[in-house]
């Protein structure tokens, strides 16, 4: 059955765009209204001041739920081959990329495709995106790795080396923020075996960027994302209950709070509430990384951070698993 990607309609609109990515009202972007983020916080994870780091870190999870961090370790040129590749997929011809598409009949995220959630207003996102994990070794399906270009699995195999020691980083300075021991939270979800997922997501050009969203408002059920953004702007946070336009600094990687860490700390870490916009005359692209536990992990509110008179659990503790098919099927937690 023949799917129609987001790429081949953006491809043949002008000046309107179909119906179905025309989101109602009160979910559209609304970037002449909405302000601006005074700045994301931006974490240097190179300071030598390792309270002020945990201090910060910390902060930032609570408030905003979203940071960026800047002296990361991650070579400048390593980061670059990961995008160079990932455009020069989306840019092939499109047979050449539906070699690889996902099977929607399969449990299984991994491959290429468009739209993975049910909307319940039926409305489809402005995006096409390729899926595929990183790491562990024993969770690569090649098969779902591009083959064009043809350095793509080097240089997706380059950024996952250098990533591990960012979040192993990012789990251990977390922990530390909740008075914990440091390798707390890295244990929580499955040691060795945490599982990180890249998803590239490829917005076209969009005649009517005002009408529709890239991704729709949602938060990360990983347990923290790590994200390479392209040049051109589009993420939208939610803060207090406010839409803010955030600005990221170049060079920098934006790290999400997801769901699982919420949990874990019980609450006082944020996953943030997130969305996408598309712009007119630019492809924008990210190259989001969902650090999660294993399927059959159990997370719930961590016993070192709750006691049943002053500070119950504020969340049923599950496996990631059954966490993530009610996030995906949209039943309650
Ligand atoms: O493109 C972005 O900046 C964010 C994408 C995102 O939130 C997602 O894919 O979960
Ligand atoms: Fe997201």
């Amino acid at each position: 059955m023949e799917v129609l990607r987001v790429q081949s309609i953006a491809s043949r609109t002008v000046d309107t765009i179909p119906s179905k990515f025309i989101r109602p009202e009160s979910e559209r972007p609304d970037v002449g209204r909405i302000g601006r983020a005074p700045q994301l916080p931006v974490i240097d994870l190179s300071n030598p001041d390792q309270e002020s780091l945990v201090q910060d870190m910390a902060k930032a999870a609570q408030e905003w739920g979203i940071f960026q961090i800047i002296n990361h370790g991650i070579p400048q040129q390593v980061v670059e081959e990961l995008q160079r590749v990932g455009k020069e997929f989306f840019e092939l011809p499109q047979v050449e990329k539906e070699r690889i598409a996902r099977n929607s009949a399969s449990p299984s995220l991994e491959g290429y495709g468009t739209q993975l959630q049910k909307d319940l207003q039926g409305k489809l996102s402005w995006v096409d995106f390729l899926f595929h994990n990183i790491w562990p070794p024993s969770r690569i399906n090649f098969d779902k790795w591009p083959k064009k270009p043809a350095s793509y699995t080097a240089s997706n195999e380059e950024y996952a080396k250098h990533l591990q020691n960012v979040v192993d980083k990012l789990l251990g300075t977390l922990s530390l923020g909740l008075g914990i021991e440091e390798e707390v939270l890295k244990k929580s979800l499955g040691g060795d075996e945490f599982v990180y997922l890249l998803k590239i997501n490829y917005y076209p050009p969009c005649p009517r960027p005002d009408l529709t969203l890239g991704v729709v408002a949602h938060t990360d059920m990983s347990a923290l994302t790590v994200l390479v953004p392209n040049d051109v702007p589009g993420l939208q946070v939610c803060k207090d209950d406010q839409w803010f336009i955030a600005d990221y600094i170049p060079n920098a990687l934006v790290v999400h709070i997801g769901d699982q860490i919420e949990i874990l700390s019980n609450g006082k870490y944020k996953s943030v509430l997130h969305r996408t916009t598309v712009n007119k005359e630019k492809a924008r692209m990210s190259w989001p990384v969902f650090c999660s536990p294993p399927d059959e992990c159990m997370i719930g509110p961590l016993p070192h951070l709750t006691d049943e008179t002053n500070n119950p659990p504020k969340y049923k503790t599950k496996s990631f698993k059954d966490y993530a098919y009610c996030k995906l099927n949209k039943l309650p937690q």
